[in-house]
């Protein structure tokens, strides 16, 4: 099976909020709203992967540390299998900014149903709505 690993994060801001992005133009599942991440390289740990991701999508710096793993989604993706990793991060440095996509909106977990999200979000959100 040829397996492709994603990071991704839900940043959790002071009022329990998480924030969601959406995928720009001229990428695959353009429009859906995800959490910002990406694939893992070859020569990456899931966790730098995730820390690289994250200051080219938003500008914003964090560590290792502060990233405590939540859950992960397996889905079907094309003719690969999508492994996506999800972290919660409640520290970081800078504001996020949508350097990487369409725009950033900050939500509560239980408004994430009624975003058009990938597939593999999907059971990710319930989780959320337990751990925020
Ligand atoms: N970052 C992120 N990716 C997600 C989420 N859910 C989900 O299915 N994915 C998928 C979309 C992509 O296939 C892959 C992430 O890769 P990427 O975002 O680095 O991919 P990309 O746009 O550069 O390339 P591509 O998918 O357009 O080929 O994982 C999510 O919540 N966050």
């Amino acid at each position: 099976m040829d397996f492709l690993f994603v990071t991704a994060a839900a940043l959790v801001d002071r009022d329990g909020r998480v924030l969601v992005q959406q995928r720009s133009r001229h990428r695959s599942m353009a429009g859906l709203w995800e959490f910002p991440g990406g694939k893992v390289e070859p020569d990456e740990t899931p966790e730098h992967a995730l820390i690289r991701e994250l200051r080219e999508e938003l500008g914003i710096e964090t560590e290792a540390a502060c990233l405590a793993p939540a859950g992960f989604a397996s889905e079907a993706l094309g003719d690969r299998h999508l492994i996506l990793l999800l972290y919660v991060c409640r520290k970081w440095k800078g504001i996020p900014a949508a350097l990487d996509s369409d725009g950033i909106k900050w939500v509560r977990p239980v408004e994430l149903h009624a975003l058009d999200m990938p597939p593999a979000d999907k059971p990710l959100i319930g989780l959320l709505e337990a751990l925020v």
